[in-house]
């Protein structure tokens, strides 16, 4: 191997996530079959055992790919010369738990997590947030990088993005590759909106191909929406394979690039695009030539859709401005 090793750093990497996502980063889906990886976990003191653990058997695999590992509770030491982060931990809510609760608990990991960044990232550093609020914790570990380009602080919509691509496919009978375009507007939250009236299928318009409203209202979208909670219910643990297979897609492509005719959905700072306000990080459909992405401009939105983006774009707004009034931004 002659390339220097990409320095990749998960945090919660001891959880259920990351234990689907580490083995599959260190066999090349993350960056590329050709490209070696340094992982560096980031784990809070009491699970760093388990993630000594999850070392030893990515040791066991003997994966060429896999340069070396380092096991951390120092967010400093785990940033240090990062080029790619996956914030994977976070406060999940419990039992009594209020939203302002929440939202101060994850304050209290995604602020500190900014600061390292700041402090020690590799100049060409992409952050992805996994852990939920995940487009606010987004926005807070970014206010706390003043000096990384505002746009590489990205959240994860693909899971929503490849769950709607799976649920087209099924009601119309073809494959997921024949679905180009769909869009995952607004919030990783069950106010998010999977736009088919911009996708295609085999050519034609999806919407059009569906020709079934009431299945778009009535099952689709809430199905695509509360995908993760059915998850939880069948399950008894939230979505972990599929959230890691998401985040692997996310970065893949911001890194190699999306397909010609295609795009994807990622939560990225606004540049007030589709009247979201500026600087909220927001799902979009993007495409991303030489490593970096851009918004699809000149879409139509008709009023079903309009309505929808803009009430997830509002409980954005309200999730900032909760943040802010906690004074974590
Ligand atoms: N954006 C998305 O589409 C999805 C997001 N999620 C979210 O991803 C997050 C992780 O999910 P799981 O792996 O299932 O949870 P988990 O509870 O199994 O693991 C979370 C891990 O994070 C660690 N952690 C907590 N605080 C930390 C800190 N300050 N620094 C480093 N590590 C820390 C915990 O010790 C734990 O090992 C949750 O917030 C979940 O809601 C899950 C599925 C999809
Ligand atoms: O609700 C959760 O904790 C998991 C999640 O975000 C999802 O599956 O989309």
């Amino acid at each position: 191997m002659t390339r220097t090793p990409v320095n990749v750093t998960v945090t919660g990497a001891a959880g259920q996530i990351g234990y689907a996502l580490l083995f599959r980063i260190a066999s090349g889906h993350l960056l590329g079959p050709d490209v070696p990886v340094r992982l560096r976990l980031l784990e809070i003191p009491q699970a760093v055992k388990a993630a000594e653990g999850t070392a030893m058997e990515l040791d066991d695999c003997a994966f060429p790919l896999l340069d070396g590992i380092d096991i951390t509770d120092d967010a400093t030491k785990a940033f240090d010369g990062v080029n790619v982060a996956l914030l994977v931990g976070a406060r999940p809510r419990t039992k009594g738990m209020e939203r302002g609760d929440l939202l101060q608990a994850n304050g209290g990991i995604f602020k500190p997590q900014g600061e390292a960044i700041n402090a020690g990232a590799a100049d060409d550093v992409r952050v992805l947030v996994v852990g939920n609020p995940a487009n606010t914790n987004a926005l807070i570990a970014q206010q706390h990088a003043p000096d990384v380009p505002a746009e590489r602080f990205t959240a994860m919509t693909r899971l929503d993005h490849n769950r709607a691509l799976s649920q087209l496919a099924k009601k119309l009978g073809v494959s997921v590759d024949d679905i180009k375009k769909l869009t995952i507007w607004g919030n990783h939250s069950a106010t998010q909106y999977p736009d088919l009236f911009n996708a295609e299928v085999a050519g034609k318009n999806a919407a059009e191909a569906v020709n079934d409203q009431a299945w778009l209202e009535n099952d689709f979208i809430p199905t695509v929406a509360k995908r993760g909670a059915a998850i939880i219910e069948a399950r008894g643990a939230s979505s972990a394979a599929s959230a890691a297979n998401a985040a692997l897609n996310h970065i893949h492509d911001w890194v190699n690039g999306t397909a010609e005719g295609d795009w994807v959905s990622m939560a990225i700072p606004s540049d007030g695009s589709y009247g979201v306000p500026e600087g909220l990080i927001s799902s979009f459909p993007v495409t991303v030539k030489d490593g970096k992405y851009s918004i699809v401009q000149g879409l139509e939105i008709n009023e079903f859709s309009r309505a929808r983006i803009d009430a997830s774009v509002a409980e954005l707004v309200e999730e900032r401005d909760a943040v802010k009034a906690l004074g974590l931004i």
